[in-house]
Order: structure tokens, then sequence, then C-alpha cells
């Protein structure tokens, strides 16, 4: 099928051929011809999310090779150009704060340039909601190529998985098991090739939804980054972008409310981060698909969990993708009537048939439905006093966390716990080990300051660790709640996302050291037993104070984020949509 593209407005244009000019000839210097521009082929632009500072997307930089030489086959004319990068374990004061940068940088590339459909690069967390944001804003087709985890990592003839192994031996340090050298060793283990974190962490969870949207190839989320397979989806990848420009799919006819609910089912299924909530509500909310509150208890709270991978179960990458990956988890949701799967994907094919034939054939990685690794998985909200929106990820509570507080006889579900309140991490850090706090099993540790404008972007602290001495005595976990984050290999189950945050005014701005909290997963609230006159009294000390903004960009987010419940979104760009169909004006 010929179609007018977009690009032809630049490069092939009668109307203004003093402005064609002026688009054409710098191509030329790397070699393009006029002819090739001008040729009504689509021009496929690959967002190019590696770098040397994005160390989980570098395997981009050689897969963008294969990517191009599917687009050249299939007759599309490749253009790489890079994003903003994001760097989750590095990038201070948080990667969060890049999510909107990117999605910001991508929308002006993609409205500004003459590009007819893109393939996103994706892999660490926020790599790949901020891409699949933008896609939605311009709906311009796109594709999703994952880049895929690193292998498996193995220390002592034990596996080490991303993130996880960090969290447990930073417990060892704390426990005087290991030494800060053993450390590294482990550290360094967990990370043995190219590609993203090895356990369903937020950048595979990520990778794993944009697939069950049905943005990507079948089977392309889980292919560990090194393996032959992941060229091969690169080069398939490049190939479909193209069919896609030609026929005009847009991301509005795949990013459909059925096509979230299934992402949400499935995030529960894997294990998923608590990342999640706020991607998903994110790129939702850009799709212009209304997904309530109330739609993660409904259609995810009571999903098994099927995947045996860490940090909810044992192994990592290499299996699941072994195990046969996405399509293979949902097969098996699919076939006990849990999808909306009659819905279009970029494949071209609904996600049911995509799914036709994908039973795994391991079934010590992926559960079947009828006996799962746990029952009602999917995260659990909570509301209260405290704030009115909050997750827990029910998959990671331990039976030893459920015995000390969840299964009490008489009080099934409920538990009461002494609140020890820190301000930001800094602040947790200073004060965790000091005796004065007398932190014990019955205390739950509670960080605010530590959300999208606290933080600001919000940070991946609530996963606090119990102080030393307890920790020594056998004590893993203790309960946690705050207004930031946490890693999504991370195995605490903490209460987390609370939104409105301390630094709006949210109900934790107004809970004090000693004030008792009470739990209750019946009827789904958290409160502080404390009561509304002294409430009231506490709000005349003010918002507990948070940092200034160190940068440009963090007062500008600051002034236009919302807050997680909603996806922590640039409010403002909402009102932004299908501006691929807003051909701007010319530059000259
Ligand atoms: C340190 C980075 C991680 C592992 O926390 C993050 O990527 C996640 O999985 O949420």
């Amino acid at each position: 099928m010929t179609r007018r593209y977009r690009s032809q407005d630049w490069f092939d244009n009668p109307d203004h051929i003093d402005m064609t000019a002026l688009y054409l000839e710098r191509f030329m210097n790397y070699g393009i011809t006029p002819d090739e521009l001008r040729s009504g082929k689509p021009i496929i632009g690959i967002a190019q999310s590696g770098s040397d500072i994005s160390p989980c997307n570098r395997i981009h930089l050689d897969l963008a090779k294969r990517v191009r030489d599917g687009i050249r086959d299939a007759g599309g004319i490749p253009m790489e150009f890079p994003l903003h990068p994001i760097f989750e374990n590095c990038r201070r004061p948080t990667a969060a704060i890049d999510r909107n940068l990117a999605y910001m940088g991508l929308v002006e590339i993609l409205h500004g340039y003459p590009i007819d459909a893109v393939v996103l690069t994706t892999g660490c967390d926020k790599t790949t909601p901020s891409q699949l944001m933008a896609a939605a804003t311009l709906d311009l087709p796109a594709i999703v190529l994952s880049g895929g985890p690193m292998l498996d990592g193995w220390l002592d003839g034990e596996l080490v998985g991303s993130g996880a192994a960090i969290w447990k031996g930073r417990r060892r340090l704390a426990a005087g098991e290991i030494d800060n050298e053993k450390f590294l060793e482990i550290a360094a283990a967990s990370a043995p090739s190219a590609g993203h974190c090895n356990t369903m962490g937020t950048a595979s969870t990520m990778n794993a939804i944009a697939e069950a949207l049905g943005m990507s190839l079948t089977g392309c989320s889980a292919i560990p980054a090194p393996y032959r397979e992941r060229g091969q989806m690169a080069y398939e990848t490049g190939r479909r972008i193209v069919a896609l420009a030609e026929q005009d799919v847009r991301p509005s006819s795949i990013l459909t409310r059925e096509a979230f609910l299934d992402a949400i089912v499935t995030n529960a299924a894997i294990g998923g981060s608590t990342n999640a909530q706020q991607h998903i509500m994110a790129m939702a909310r850009h799709a212009g698909v209304e997904i309530h509150t109330e739609d993660w208890m409904k259609y995810g709270h009571d999903v098994p969990l099927l995947l045996n991978m860490q940090p909810s179960g044992k192994y990592l990458g290499e299996r699941f993708h072994r195990a046969g990956g996405v399509p293979a988890v949902m097969w098996e949701l699919e076939q006990n009537g849990l999808l909306r799967s009659d819905r279009a994907t970029v494949t071209g094919k609904t996600m049911k048939e995509n799914l036709v034939g994908k039973e795994t054939n391991d079934r010590e990685m992926i559960w079947p439905f009828a006996a799962p690794l746990k029952e009602k998985a999917g995260f659990f909200v909570l509301s209260g006093n405290l704030f009115d929106f909050a997750i827990m990820k029910t998959s990671v509570i331990s039976d030893e966390f459920r015995a000390r507080y969840l299964s009490r006889p008489g009080s099934e579900g409920v538990f009461e716990a002494r609140a020890i309140v820190f301000d930001g991490s800094d602040d947790y850090h200073k004060r965790i080990n000091d005796p004065a706090l007398d932190i014990d099993e019955d205390c739950i540790l509670v960080i605010r300051g530590a959300g999208p404008i606290g933080w600001p972007g919000s940070a991946e602290v609530v996963n606090m660790q119990p102080p030393d001495a307890l920790i020594k005595r056998g004590v893993k976990n203790l309960p946690t709640l705050g207004d930031g984050r946490q890693s999504g290999t991370s195995d605490s189950p903490s209460i987390l996302n609370a939104s409105p945050e301390s630094a709006v005014g949210g109900g934790l701005a107004w809970i004090r050291t000693g004030d008792t909290v009470r739990v209750d997963l019946n009827n789904g609230t958290a409160n502080m037993l404390v009561d509304e006159a002294e409430i009231e009294r506490r709000k005349g000390d003010g918002i507990p104070a948070f940092p200034a903004s160190q940068t440009p960009w963090q007062q500008i987010y600051r002034s236009t984020v919302g807050q997680m419940q909603s996806g922590a979104c640039m409010e403002l760009a909402l009102e932004y949509r299908n501006l691929r169909d807003v051909v701007p004006r010319h530059n000259h």
C-alpha cells in the first residue's frame, strides 16, 4: 500500500521547494541521497536508549544495526537518534525524575522531525513507559524492542539475581556474615553480561507489560540480551515496523482499556514490580484510557502468582525465556479466561492468536493456574487517614512475615505497630541504628518526603532494612510504609506509593514517632490511631521539610507532576494528543 507519509511534508513538498532543499541537504553529509528521502518510503525512527551511562540498554547500540537491516529489507529508511539516558541504579537523586523528561524529549523529536513510525528501544525500568507514553501522545505507529535481561548470575553454586542479591547482601553485611569485599563480589556476580536486571524487577516487568499490551512482537521481552534470538528479534522488529507504517497501525488501536487490564492481570501473575502501578497509570492516561484505582483490586488482586522468578520466586531470566517467557504466562491466563485477548497487537494478529500453542514445558518455572505458587498475588490497595491510596505487593509476603503480622489468632489480616518516622533516607540512614528509638518487632518503619514532589521524583527507599541488632536476631523484614517507591527486585512487603504524599499535606505529614498504625487487610485500610483533634493540632506544625530543588528541571518537574496514584504524570502534557497529525510550522 502506498500512502503519503508525514515525512513527505519535509522532503517532497512542491509548495515549499525552498524549504525542502534545506531539509534534504544536510542528510547528504552522511551519505543519504535525496532520491532515497524522496522515494516515498517511510522514515523509521530508532529511538536509541543505549549509551555508556545507560548500561542496561547499551545492547541497543548493537541491536540497532539489526533493526536497520530489517527496516531496509522491508522497504523503509532508518533514522536513529538518541534519547535522554535513564539509569536507575546510578542517577541521583532518583531516575524517576527522568521518566517525564525522556517522555517530553521523545515527544518533541517525534513531533518536530520527519519521522513516520518509530522503534522504541526499551530496557531499564523507565525507558519503557517513557517511550510508550510518548508514542501514545503522538499516536504514531510504534513498536517496542526490548534489550533483554542479563544472563543469570551465579556465585558459589547459587543463583544471584540483580537487586535481590544487593538487598540480601546488605542484610548479611549488617548481620556480620560477610565483609565488604564479599558484598562487592556478590554484586559483580549478579551482573554477568549485557542487559537489564535478570530478576523480575521493574525492567523485566515493564518489558513484559509492553508485550502484554501488544506493543512488541510475541516473545520479545524475555530473550536475554546476549542470546542470538535477541538480534533476530531486532531484525524482525525492524521489518515489522515498516508494515505498521504502511498500514498506519496506530498505538491507539492497540493501547485500549482491555490491553491495560490484561497488563494488570499479567503483572500479578509474573510477580511484577510495584513500580508498574504508576507506569501503567501514566501510559494509560497518555493513551486516553481510563484506569481506576479500583481496577488494581478488581482485576489484579485475585490473580495467582504463576512465575517462579525472583524476587517472588526462585529463578532468573534465562530460565524464564526457556520456559516460554511472557506468552507462556499469558497462555495460562488465557486458558482460564482471565484475559481480554481478542484485541489488536503489533503482530497484526490478535493477542489470542499470538498465544496459540504457547504452553510452557517447564512447570517448575511457570506453574499451572489450577495449582499456582501463590493465590491472590496481585497488589493490595489500601487507604485511610495516612493516605488515599497505597499498594502492597502481596506476592513477596513471606510465610515468616505472614505468621508474625498477618496470621495472629483472632486478628487474621490485621496488625498494629508503633511508628518510627523518618524524613527522607538520610534521616533513616543516620538514625536507624540509634538505640534510643528502641525499634523492635512491633514497629513499622515509616518514610516520608520520598514522593514525586518531596524527593523530587519519588525514590526507591521504602524497603527500609531493620536495625542491625534486629537483623542479627533473625528479623529480616519489619513492616514499612512510605510515600516513595521501592525496587521491583525487593522482597519487602512494604506499603508504598502512598498518595497524596507528605510534601503536599497527605496524611503521612501528620504522623509522629510513637503513634500506633493499624493495617487491616480485610477492609483495605491503614490508619494512624490518632484522633482528629490531635491531627488538626499537628497541622499547625506545618508540612515536614523536604530538600529544595537543585536543578532547573527539578523545579519544573515539581511544578508539573501529579501524584503516584495517578501515574506521576506531567499533568499539562495530558492535554496533548494525536500530535502526529499536528504538523509543525516550517522553521525558516
Ligand atoms: C537498583 C535498580 C532497581 C533494581 O531497583 C530497579 O531497577 C527496580 O527493579 O525497581
